[in-house]
């Protein structure tokens, strides 16, 4: 079988991903919140794990420096999917994307107006497609993080970020106004290691598909 390296991130995507690994027979043999490795051997001495940024994991596989990965599809959406195969939907890290504002900021006032919205975000292209497909202009902030400090100190009005139990923005005085897509992460696997290591991928995708059903 050839050598098979997976990236992930640590944090909820490995996490979350430990299972589907556990389903096809594959265990860390460091966890990754508490060691300062970045390859992580696993029971199989053919199988690694290498940790990267979630935003960074579609370029490791991207360049073959990983075979397979997860990663969410805001994350998607920004790389672009290049020489990528996305088979499959894991439906783990399950959130929204969504545009949040302070709870005094009547949204639908601006909008219909026409206001020209300042809007931070670190998600800029699913932004700029959001608010040109509503035939809106708006200036974007690009961000790294901690969206929801920009409307609170002037930096912007309004924010586009991710959104699971809410508890971010109640906790900032923001509220949410609209729903841009729904969010979860995906399989994605490097289109040549994909052809060139397929007896080794295969069985990985396999029980990976199974366990959408079960984790
Ligand atoms: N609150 C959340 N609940 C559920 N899933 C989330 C949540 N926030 C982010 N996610 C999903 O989990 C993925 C990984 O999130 P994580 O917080 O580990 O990385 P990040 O800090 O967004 O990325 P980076 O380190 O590259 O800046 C995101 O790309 C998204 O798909
Ligand atoms: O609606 P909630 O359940 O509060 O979750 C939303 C928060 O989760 C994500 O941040 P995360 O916790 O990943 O922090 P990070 O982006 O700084 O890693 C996202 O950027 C929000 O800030």
């Amino acid at each position: 079988m050839a050598n098979i390296t997976i990236a992930l991130s640590k944090g909820r995507i490995f996490e979350d991903t430990a299972p589907f690994l556990k389903a096809a027979g594959i265990v860390a043999q460091d966890d990754p919140d508490t060691s300062r490795k970045l390859i992580i051997a696993t029971n199989n001495p053919k199988v690694r794990l290498i940790m990267v940024r979630a935003s960074d994991v579609p370029t490791y596989v991207q360049y073959g420096a990983a075979d397979l990965g997860v990663a969410g599809k805001d994350v998607m959406l920004e790389h672009g999917g290049m020489g990528l195969y996305q088979p499959l939907d894991l439906q783990i890290a399950r959130c929204r994307m969504m545009v949040a504002v302070p709870e005094d900021f009547d949204y639908e006032s601006a909008v219909f107006q026409g206001a020209r919205l300042r809007v931070a975000t670190k998600y800029l292209k699913t932004a700029r497609d959001h608010f040109a497909d509503k035939g809106m202009h708006v200036d974007l902030i690009k961000l790294y993080g901690s969206m929801e400090l920009a409307p609170l100190v002037g930096l912007a009005d309004a924010i586009v970020d991710l959104v699971s139990s809410g508890n971010t923005l109640k906790a900032n005085q923001l509220k949410a106004v609209e729903e841009i897509m729904t969010i979860s992460a995906r399989l994605i696997i490097n289109q040549a290691a994909l052809k060139l290591k397929r007896e080794a991928i295969q069985p990985l995708l396999e029980a990976f598909k199974t366990a959408i059903k079960t984790v």
